[in-house]
C-alpha cells in the first residue's frame, strides 16, 4: 500500500501542460482567464515529489464535516503530514500573490479555485521536509481538481477518506467554529453545500468505483469518529511492514 507509481517523477518532469491535445491541457483550458492570461501550468511550475515512495491520502467531506479535526488525530497517531488545500489557499490569499484577490472572492462565494493554482500550492508543499506520507485535506473538490492532480503527478491516491455528515450537523458546526473565516456565515455555507453536492460528490463516487474510498460516519464524538479512522491507517501500516 505504501507504494507510489514509478512513473510519477517522469510524468512530473516531462509533462507539458501547454502541449496541444493533452487531456490535462484540455482541462486547464476550461479555466477562466485572469488579467488576460490563461490560468494554466507551465513546465517550470511543475514540482516533482522528491521520492517515489510517497503515500497519498485524500480527505474529503462537506464543510464542517470534521476533516481538519480528524487529520490532526491522524498526524498525531500515524505521523502523516497534513496539507489542507483550504489553508494553503488562505495563506496564498494573504501573501503578495497575484491570485490573492481571486482566491478571496472565490472563497467568499464558496466556489472552487482553479486547479492550476491549488495543485501548484499542494505540490510545492509536498517538497518540504522528509515526511512522505501525505494527508491532502479538502482536495480534490471537483473532477477538474482530480484530473489535474492525477495527470500532473501521474498517480492516484492510495486511499480516500470521506467524512459523511448530515447537512444540518455541518451547518451547526461551521456556525460555531469561531475562527474568523470569511466563509463561515450562513449565506456562504449554503453555497458551499451546493458546490459540495454538485462538484465533490462525483469525485467521491469516482473513488468508490475505484475501490479506494473509506466512508466514515462523521456523526458522533471526535473520539468515536477516530475509532473508525484508526483501522484504515493501521491496516495500511501493516501492509507496509
Ligand atoms: N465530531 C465532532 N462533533 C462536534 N463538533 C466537531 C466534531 N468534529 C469537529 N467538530 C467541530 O466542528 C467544526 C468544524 O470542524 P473542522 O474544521 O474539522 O471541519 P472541516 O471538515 O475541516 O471543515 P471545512 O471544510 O470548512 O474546513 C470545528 O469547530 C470542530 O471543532
Ligand atoms: N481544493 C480546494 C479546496 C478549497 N477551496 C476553497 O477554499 C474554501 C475553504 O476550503 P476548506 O477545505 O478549508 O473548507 C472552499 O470553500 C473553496 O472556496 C478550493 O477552491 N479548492
Ligand atoms: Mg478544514
Amino acid at each position: 500500500m505504501w507504494k507510489r507509481a514509478t512513473s510519477s517523477l517522469k510524468s512530473l518532469l516531462s509533462f507539458h501542460i501547454t502541449q496541444e491535445g493533452s487531456k490535462l491541457n484540455n482541462a486547464f483550458h476550461c479555466h477562466r482567464f485572469i488579467s488576460g492570461s490563461p490560468l494554466h501550468f507551465q513546465e517550470k511550475d511543475v514540482v516533482s515529489p522528491k521520492h517515489m515512495d510517497s503515500v497519498i491520502t485524500f480527505v474529503l467531506g462537506g464543510p464542517g464535516s470534521g476533516k481538519g479535526t480528524q487529520c490532526a488525530r491522524i498526524v498525531e497517531t500515524f505521523g502523516f503530514k497534513h496539507l489542507s488545500a483550504g489553508d494553503l489557499l488562505r495563506k496564498e490569499m494573504v501573501s503578495d500573490s497575484e491570485y490573492g484577490a481571486m482566491i478571496l472572492e472565490t472563497i467568499r462565494e464558496g466556489r472552487i479555485v482553479p486547479s492550476a493554482v491549488t495543485v501548484r500550492l499542494i505540490l510545492r508543499e509536498m517538497q518540504y521536509g522528509d515526511n512522505r506520507k501525505f494527508l491532502i485535506d479538502g482536495f480534490p473538490r471537483s473532477e477538474e481538481n482530480r484530473i489535474a492532480f492525477e495527470h500532473i503527478t501521474g498517480t492516484e491516491p492510495d486511499f480516500v477518506l470521506f467524512f459523511d455528515c448530515p447537512e444540518e450537523e455541518m451547518v451547526k458546526r461551521v456556525l460555531s467554529r469561531n475562527q474568523g473565516r470569511i466563509d463561515d456565515n450562513i449565506d456562504t455555507i449554503k453555497k458551499r453545500l451546493k458546490v459540495f453536492e454538485a462538484l465533490n460528490l462525483p469525485v467521491i463516487d469516482h473513488y468508490a468505483r475505484r475501490g479506494r474510498l473509506h466512508r466514515i460516519n462523521a456523526v458522533g464524538t471526535e473520539d468515536e469518529i477516530f475509532e473508525q479512522v484508526r483501522p484504515v491507517f493501521a491496516a495500511c501500516e501493516q501492509t507496509a511492514a
